[in-house]
């Protein structure tokens, strides 16, 4: 089932167009993850689906025009995790996951709150103050807020998720993009997460999109997508592309490829 439909959708930023021309369908139960090259347009692609910068094109949600949802209704449908969030506030671990909440049953919010709380496993962070936290404990209690927004929500939903495993030990990337799977597959939701690290892409990507200077350049599943040729098309990058027993593809760089700048000494030598 589509639940996000974008056509010829145009993308501006600073009152310049960044992401252009781009067509998207984003499924129920399905990860999208979303690549390309630093300033190709991914985090505002991103910024355009939620609202928060102004697009052309065609637009819809649920099979409504985006514009045609109440903002409260949105909130509970649509969760959306930005690159970087600062909580500079003392806000404690479980105050920041309550925020996702829109209000209503006090009893539902109690039981998310304790199923992401545990699902991310920030039980025995819940009391502790945001600011004391490290970088990927607050990233883990952002990903636990978004989540807690839209989880018993009915209807079409949707998760935009910007670099949501960017600081996150290699264990916790998985237990996070895991959760995030289950969460698709068992309740329908539809992401589509920007990730960096290629062999993450490759293992929890239902289908990858990769944008170029602004524009797709290839769409599809990891196994089609994921190739030498395209990482050094798109990204400059000489690697290998090896399929696991597993059933994903893990990307090695090619030794001896790396190209470095002779570093010329500026400063003059003591005599
Ligand atoms: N506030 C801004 N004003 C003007 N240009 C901006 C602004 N923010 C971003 N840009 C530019 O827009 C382009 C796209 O940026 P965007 O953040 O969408 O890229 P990205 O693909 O998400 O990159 P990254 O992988 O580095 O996060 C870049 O060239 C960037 O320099």
């Amino acid at each position: 089932m589509t639940v996000l439909q974008a056509r010829q959708l145009s993308v501006a930023l600073a009152g310049k167009t960044v992401v252009e021309d781009l067509d998207l369908t984003l499924s129920a139960g399905e990860i999208t993850v979303l690549l390309g090259p630093n300033g190709a347009g991914k985090s505002t692609l991103l910024g355009g689906l939620a609202g928060e910068l102004p697009i052309t094109g065609e637009l819809n949600f649920g099979g409504r025009p985006m514009t045609a949802w109440a903002p409260g209704a949105l909130a509970r449908q649509r969760g959306v995790m930005p690159q970087r969030v600062e909580v500079n506030f003392p806000l404690t671990v479980e105050e920041v996951v309550r925020l996702g909440r829109t209000g209503g049953d006090r009893r539902a919010d109690e039981a998310i709150l304790a199923e992401v709380l545990s699902a991310l496993s920030l039980e025995g962070l819940r009391y502790r103050k945001m600011p004391t936290l490290s970088g990927g404990e607050q990233q883990r209690v952002q990903l636990a807020r978004v989540l807690a927004q839209i989880l018993d929500s009915q209807g079409p939903r949707l998760l935009l998720l910007d670099e949501c495993t960017s600081a996150l030990d290699p264990a916790h990337q998985q237990l996070a993009l895991g959760l995030v799977r289950t969460l698709a597959r068992t309740q329908g939701i539809a992401v589509l997460a920007i990730v960096h690290d290629l062999n993450l892409a490759a293992q929890f990507a239902d289908r990858l999109v990769v944008l170029k200077a602004g524009r797709c350049v290839a769409s599809g599943p990891a196994e089609e997508v994921l190739t030498p040729s395209m990482l050094a098309s798109v990204y400059g990058y000489q690697a290998r592309v090896e399929r696991l027993a597993e059933g994903y593809s893990v990307i090695v760089p090619v030794a001896g490829a790396v190209q470095t700048a002779p570093v010329k000494p500026t400063c003059r030598q003591a005599s």
